[in-house]
This record gives structure tokens, C-alpha cells and sequence, in this order.
């Protein structure tokens, strides 16, 4: 299985500090499972890419919303885990557009994830769900990483 990172950003993630810390945890996950960033220009293409990639393999859709669920590191990693045990060949996490998802993008979602009721800047929030995206993959390798950071 194939983990995505997705981001809504019309000119790309621009923050050099934000990519580069996206792309190390990114590069940190690879010996558990491969991973991709896609940086889209709307939200309509991250629609159309959903809908492209579904069928049998449809990824198996987590979407970051402030309203969304407050979840644990672990429920992530489990979710990975039940989209693996489901056969999906890829896992994605999105991050949604400058006014948020539309309620139809939201329901197409597994999950929706709050990282808390406060707004995140679009490339703050890619750099959460990039780190928790490792997180979760130590914690189902059983890596001490979320045990001491
Ligand atoms: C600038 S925010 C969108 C703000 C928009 N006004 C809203 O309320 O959804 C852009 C994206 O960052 C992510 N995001 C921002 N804050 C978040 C939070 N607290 N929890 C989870 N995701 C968040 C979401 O994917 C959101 O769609």
C-alpha cells in the first residue's frame, strides 16, 4: 500500500520550511511504506482524482477539517491498518482549500481528523498530517519514535 499526502494549493506549497519539513517525514516513512505529495490546484481536481483511482482499488480517503474527529495517533495508525486489511493500495491523507472542503468532498471521506478546533494555515497542516503520518506508521512497526518524541 501506497501512502498519499494530498494539499489543495493553487502555486504549491511556497513555504520552503514547510516543504522541506513535509519531504522529511516523507523520507523518514519510506522504509514502512512508500509515500507520495500531491500538491493540486482544486479542489475539483482532488475530486477527479479520487473518482480516477476509484473501483477496486479506490484509496481509502482521511480528510484533515478542524470539525472533524478528534482522533488519536493510534486511530490513525489504525486506520491505515483497516484500509491495508481492506485491500486499498493507497491510504490518503488531504488537506483541504483556503474556505475548507465542501460538505460532498467531506462525505467521501473514511475519516474526517481534527488536529484541534483552531485553523491551520494550509501548509502548517500539511506539515501535522505529514509528521503524524509517520508517527502512525512507527507506531504500527512498533518503533520507539512514539514512544520518546
Ligand atoms: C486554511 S484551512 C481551511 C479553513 C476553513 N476556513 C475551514 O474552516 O475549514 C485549509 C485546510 O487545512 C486543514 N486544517 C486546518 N486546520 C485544521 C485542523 N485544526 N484540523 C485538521 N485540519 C485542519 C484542513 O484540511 C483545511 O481544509
Amino acid at each position: 500500500m501506497k501512502l498519499l499526502l494530498a494539499v489543495i494549493t493553487p502555486k504549491g506549497l511556497r513555504q520552503p520550511e514547510a516543504r522541506s519539513l513535509v519531504q522529511m517525514y516523507m523520507k523518514r516513512a519510506t522504509p514502512y511504506l512508500r509515500t507520495e505529495l500531491l500538491e493540486l490546484p482544486t479542489e475539483a481536481a482532488f475530486v477527479e482524482l479520487l473518482s480516477k483511482r476509484n473501483g477496486r482499488t479506490a484509496p481509502y480517503a482521511v480528510l484533515g477539517d478542524s470539525r472533524g474527529k478528534a482522533v488519536t495517533s493510534e486511530d490513525l495508525a489504525a486506520s491505515i491498518e483497516t484500509a491495508a486489511l481492506a485491500g486499498a493500495s493507497e491510504w490518503l491523507f488531504g488537506i483541504g482549500p483556503a474556505n475548507g472542503w465542501s460538505s460532498d468532498t467531506l462525505a467521501q471521506a473514511k475519516l474526517t481528523v481534527s488536529f484541534g478546533r483552531i485553523t491551520l494555515a494550509h501548509e502548517l497542516a500539511t506539515v501535522v498530517a505529514a509528521e503524524q503520518m509517520y508517527r502512525a506508521l512507527t507506531i504500527r512497526a512498533g518503533h520507539p519514535y512514539h514512544v520518546g518524541h
